[in-house]
């Protein structure tokens, strides 16, 4: 028991279960699969690259996800960043919540939901936040973990760039800021099987506060969306890479395009990982949309972050977007 990679659930939670009755109950949803987006069209011909750019913004407009292939994330990369990231988790839970990963600095590690007072705001998973700057940054920690991270990111990061670029075109609006490595992150995932309750939530219902995330799951599956005011659960296909518009974007888009709702639903049986890339520009960047009606005042980075960790903390979740609407009336 001593050595269990689990964090103990059950243990600290124990008044959460014991008052419980029954499990949260999530209303059936359903299966989809994310629309899917051959990169490889954007080096063929004129006609095929535009088909492709209409195709990201289009899904981008309707679903705020998609998934992408020939991302030119060699699988190579994704399966070794899966196997030092399979490792780091297998670690005895004590050495990871004490961070004594040499790559992570105190207060990286998570997992539960501290200020959870009922079973359904309980998230049954735990986690590395990695900020690139760390990573980036630590030239005297080598190892296989900080190097893999370091591709890894470099070439996500430039995907990210490429997205943005096409997705700004196509609105018209030109990304002039580069997302900068001091402020985008790596979270590291695991979601540990889940036997005494079903549809445990992994990760509670949230938005990403990023720009633009990109995310590489396994074959396990659990990420659920919504579309058209429904849970929808996505097919997961380990090739792909998901990717999702975050609240910045849709800001910046004056809402053309959609940071949407998502949440993880643990497995009873098996355990799953992911790896999320979120891309964000600097502290002082200014999110304006020059489209008009300006559905929201204009705001930093800095600003939007620190209005989330000021919300999370008062009403234990975040109230994002809606803070900045302008009045209209
Ligand atoms: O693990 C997943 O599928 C989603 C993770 C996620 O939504 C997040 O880390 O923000
Ligand atoms: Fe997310």
């Amino acid at each position: 028991m001593e050595d269990s990679p689990d964090p103990p659930f059950e243990e600290v939670y124990k008044s959460l279960f014991d008052s419980a009755t029954a499990a949260p109950e999530l209303s059936a949803v359903e299966e989809c699969e994310l629309p899917m987006i051959d990169l490889e069209e954007l080096n063929l011909g004129d006609i095929s690259r535009r088909a492709c750019k209409q195709k990201i913004a289009r899904a981008s407009r309707e679903w705020g996800f998609f998934q992408v292939i020939n991302h030119g994330i060699s699988r190579e990369v994704l399966e070794k960043m899966r196997e030092e990231q399979v490792k780091l988790f297998a670690k005895p839970f004590s050495d990871k919540a004490a961070c004594k990963d040499s790559n992570f600095s105190a207060g990286s590690y998570r997992w539960g939901t501290p200020t959870a007072t009922c079973l359904k705001q309980l998230s049954w998973s735990e986690a590395f936040h990695v900020s690139l700057s760390d990573v980036l940054g630590s030239h005297d920690i080598n190892n296989n973990l900080r190097s893999i991270m370091e591709q890894f990111a470099g070439m996500v990061s430039k995907l990210c760039e490429k997205l943005v670029e096409i997705l700004g075109e196509e609105l018209g609006q030109k990304w002039e800021e580069k997302c900068v490595a001091s402020t985008c992150y790596l979270r590291l995932n695991r979601y540990p099987a889940c036997p005494i309750f079903p549809e445990m939530f992994g990760i509670m219902p949230h938005t990403d506060s990023d720009f633009i995330t990109v995310l590489h799951q396994d074959n396990v599956g659990g990420l659920q969306l919504v579309k058209d005011g429904s849970w929808f659960s996505v097919k997961p296909n380990h090739q792909a890479l998901v990717i999702n518009i975050g609240d910045l974007f849709q800001a910046w888009s004056n809402n053309v395009y959609k940071s949407v709702e998502h949440r993880v639903v643990a497995n009873p049986q098996k355990e799953r990982f992911s790896t999320a890339y979120f891309f964000c520009p600097s502290y002082d960047t200014v999110i304006a949309s020059g489209v008009e009606p300006c559905v929201y005042r204009s705001f930093t980075f800095g600003e939007y972050r620190k209005q989330v960790q000021e919300d999370v903390k008062i009403f234990g979740h975040k109230i994002g977007l809606p803070r900045f609407l302008l009045q209209t009336h």
